[in-house]
């Protein structure tokens, strides 16, 4: 595949597959879930963003060059910040902070369910044992989340109103972050990604993170959306 080709079928990989078309998310940007259940997705959601700084260290430490690490370092000051109290995973306190849920619940994570431990622990795990190219690739679902998190955003304003806008500034940020990281990541991709064995191996990534998305959201549609499933131990609504 030409390079063009291959990011032509990364970009249907999202179109099928990201979880833009999860019924979980329909709901959410829709107006149709209740407060109970944006606070389940928020608070499981937290394990993601609170992950994606270690995964992030964890490539940093593999790259070989300073040029990559300077690039890719700039994902751990998004997400940690360079101060106290600055940064994407207290950000996302704050939106859990705005919906009701007690601070220490979250950041415990007593109260995830099983399948989101194990969906982000997994994609941490890909990006440690995995190549570098397809660590970099698995990355790229990122491609696709700007529109999803201007619709989320929209949707959540226009129909919730136990929503504010500053509850949702984690998001604001990411509109400019998201397309930089996947623009040098889709590039790495094209140059690197020669052989056919190696594209399959990019295509695969894209689709095993793909997976790690829908996963999340189908436990969070099990537990909270068809009635009687929470699982032991998991956030109960009070
Ligand atoms: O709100 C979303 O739908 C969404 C999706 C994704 C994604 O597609 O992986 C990320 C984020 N948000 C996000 O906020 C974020 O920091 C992030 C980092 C990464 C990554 O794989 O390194 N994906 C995402």
């Amino acid at each position: 595949m030409s390079p063009d080709q291959l990011e032509a079928a990364l970009r249907q990989i999202g179109a099928e597959r990201y979880h833009n078309l999860h019924p979980f998310h329909r709901a959410l940007h829709d107006g149709r879930l209740d407060r109970i259940q944006v606070q389940a997705w928020a608070l499981n959601r937290y394990y993601y963003q609170s992950r994606i700084p270690a995964k992030d260290a964890t490539l940093l430490a593999r790259l070989p060059t300073p040029e990559l690490r300077r690039e890719w370092r700039l994902r751990l000051i998004d997400h940690d910040g360079d101060a106290p109290g600055t940064g994407g995973v207290t950000r996302w306190l704050a939106l859990t902070d705005g919906l009701g849920l007690d601070r220490d619940l979250v950041v415990s994570l007593d109260a995830l369910l099983p399948a989101t431990r194990f969906a982000v622990d997994a994609y941490v795990s890909f990006v440690r044992e995995r190549s570098i190219l397809e660590a970099i690739a698995s990355s790229l679902t990122e491609l696709f989340s700007s529109s999803i998190i201007s619709e989320r955003v929209a949707g959540m304003l226009r129909h919730y109103d136990f929503v504010s806008p500053e509850t949702l500034s984690y998001f604001t940020p990411r509109l400019l972050q998201a397309p930089r990281d996947s623009d040098f990541a889709l590039a790495y991709v094209r140059e690197h990604a020669r052989t056919s064995e190696q594209q399959a191996a990019v295509l695969d990534a894209l689709r095993f993170k793909c997976s790690v998305l829908w996963s999340m959201l189908d436990a969070l549609e099990h537990a909270y959306v068809t009635p009687g499933h929470v699982p032991p131990g998991a956030f109960r609504p009070t």
